[in-house]
């Protein structure tokens, strides 16, 4: 192969962001990551070397790349999203949850048909999408979602309204409801919702369920679904980042492969 690499802008750097960064580099994958976006230009960033890092949209304009990826926080979808849509890349959202406000989503989507780009929506965290999505090409009767997470993994949500996080000695069913429900509720947590809701029925057909486990070490989802095509159950135990215990392992690496797909030959 030529010298080329596919130029990623990665918004974000925190646990996933660095990991990314780091397992592709690892594994020499033809990328370069062009440029990371953060809040705070202020801030040490360790890790980026020679990379440009700037804190503003309006900075996209003086750069070349081939696809952005948001691995930021919620606020970060619009603008970010936009700008690079704008510009005619392809655009990758972790940070889902955003997806739930329907004008950002059909302003993204014009932008992104004005601009002949996509918006992509990795699995994140979670398997079986695939399957879940060609399943509801024919037709599904249902989808429930349950995620698993340590008791403290829910520290600073809404859960500790519902109980005390720390003192849990089973583990407690802290909310059903719909999946735009718990995705707005639990944007730090829980944006696996929008990804399986995007996939099957959609954001206010789908069923999640979130628990707080104090004997669970590892993140873990659960989706069942039926439909014409038979019945999907796929369960995932994801280790978290240790970087960032809310979030999983195993979501850089679905970002990974995506961009390895994009950078590559054989599509898997
Ligand atoms: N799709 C999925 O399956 C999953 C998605 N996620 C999403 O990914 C996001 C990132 O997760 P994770 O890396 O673990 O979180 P971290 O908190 O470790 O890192 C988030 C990083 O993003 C930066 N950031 C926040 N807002 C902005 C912004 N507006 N512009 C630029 N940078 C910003 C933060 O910087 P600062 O230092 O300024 O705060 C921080 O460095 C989560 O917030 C969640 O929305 C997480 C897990 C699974
Ligand atoms: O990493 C996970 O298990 C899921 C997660 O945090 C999210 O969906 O925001």
């Amino acid at each position: 192969m030529s010298g080329y690499k596919f130029r990623v802008v990665l918004v974000g750097w925190g646990a996933i962001g660095r990991r990314v960064a780091d397992l592709l580099l690892q594994r020499g994958a033809p990328v370069a990551i062009v440029a990371v976006a953060v809040r705070d230009l202020a801030a040490v960033r360790e890790g980026l070397g020679d990379v440009r890092v700037i804190s503003d949209p309006n900075d996209l304009a003086g750069i070349e790349a081939d696809l952005l990826v948001e691995a930021a926080g919620r606020g970060s979808v619009g603008p970010w999203c936009r700008a690079g849509l704008a510009r005619g890349w392809d655009v990758a959202v972790s940070s889902t949850s955003a997806l739930t406000d329907a004008d950002l989503l059909a302003e993204l989507t014009g932008l992104a048909q004005a601009n002949g780009a996509q918006i992509i929506i990795p699995p994140g965290a979670l398997g079986g999408i695939d399957a879940l999505a060609a399943a509801s090409r024919l037709g599904l009767s249902s989808v429930r979602h349950e995620v698993v997470k340590p008791a403290l993994a829910w520290a600073g949500t809404p859960a500790e309204a519902v109980c005390d996080l720390g003192s849990l000695t089973e583990p407690r069913v802290f909310f059903e409801g719909t999946a735009r429900q718990a995705a707005d509720a639990y944007p730090q947590n829980a944006n696996v919702a929008v990804i399986s809701a995007i996939a099957g029925l959609g954001l206010d057909r789908t069923v999640v369920t979130l628990v707080a486990d104090p004997g669970a070490v590892l993140n873990s989802h659960r989706i069942v679904a039926e439909g014409d095509f038979g019945k999907l159950s796929v369960v995932l135990e994801n280790r978290p980042l240790a970087a960032n215990p809310k979030s999983s392992e195993m979501t850089g690496l679905s970002l990974v492969r995506m961009i390895e797909n994009r950078a590559g030959v054989i599509v898997i």
